[in-house]
């Protein structure tokens, strides 16, 4: 679990976040939402602990981080797995080097025991017969996975990903959703997704926090959010045609 109490974060006289509160379950998907400039990226930095707040507080499992020792953060960062945007695979590595990689620098597993784990996470993410080829080889979806692989494979209680569908067609999407959002129940992960995808917050989306300009403007789950009447969670869920569709429709079953 993640605890986030007025979290502020400024750069130079930008006031980006401007006292976030919220809390990320383990086990859950948790998904971050809000306009392009709302503060989602730095949001998800911070609880990556690459920014530092101006105030407020961050505990990880009620572990606050300006409490930890230089020793305990680093423990914590090896908690963390994190799916950046577009994979960020290393090109001249082959999937097992690259799912391995987390193995090598955090742990002092043996080569068997790290290949023994790198196989299990490659197949728990259906890839197999995949370890010898190189990212360039190999589809975007096919990527995601080994990038979900690379960020599971040191067993993280924290799951960090950002916009993990970008580049995926939509089929493809759903299917990276649901795995990030079946490995975080079997494996009681706390996850957190920056996302822009309208339809990872329908499939997945077990709590959303939504972000305006650096507020939370509103938070809840994915049943909740078709349902609220704050005008900006609705303007933005319902900015394209296919979801303004699937609001009248609604409201007209409701009356
Ligand atoms: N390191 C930084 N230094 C100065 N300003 C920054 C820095 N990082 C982000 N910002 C500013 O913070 C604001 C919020 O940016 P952020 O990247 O968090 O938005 P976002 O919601 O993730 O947008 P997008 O959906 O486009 O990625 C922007 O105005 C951005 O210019």
């Amino acid at each position: 679990m993640i605890t986030v109490e007025n979290l502020h974060k400024s750069f130079d006289d930008a006031h980006i976040l401007k006292g976030i509160s919220t809390t990320f379950e383990s086990g859950k998907t948790n998904l971050i939402i809000g306009q392009s400039g709302s503060g989602k990226t730095v949001f998800l930095k911070s609880l990556l602990g690459l920014h530092t707040p101006d105030q407020g507080i961050i505990s990880y499992n009620d572990r606050p981080y300006d409490k930890m020792s230089v020793d305990e953060r680093i423990g914590l960062r090896q908690e963390m797995g994190m799916v950046f945007q577009g994979s960020a695979l290393f090109d001249s590595m082959t999937v097992e080097q690259n799912v391995m990689f987390p193995l090598r620098m955090f742990t002092s597993q043996s080569k068997e025991e790290m290949l023994e784990r790198v196989n299990f996470v490659l197949k728990r993410v259906n890839l197999v017969d995949a370890n010898k080829k190189l990212p360039a080889e190999i589809s975007g979806g096919m990527q995601k996975r080994v990038a979900i692989a690379r960020a599971i494979v040191n067993r993280p209680r924290y799951l960090f990903c950002d916009e993990p569908n970008s580049g995926l067609d939509p089929k493809t999407a759903i299917v990276i959703d649901n795995l990030i959002s079946e490995i975080t129940t079997e494996y009681g992960i706390t996850t957190v997704i920056n996302t822009h995808d309208m339809n990872s917050v329908m499939e997945i989306g077990e709590k959303i926090v939504f972000l305006r300009k650096g507020l939370k403007e509103w938070e809840g789950s994915n049943k909740e959010i078709f349902k609220t009447d704050n005008e900006a969670v609705t303007d933005f869920v319902y900015s394209s045609e296919l979801f303004k569709k699937v609001r009248q429709m609604y409201i007209e079953e409701r009356n």
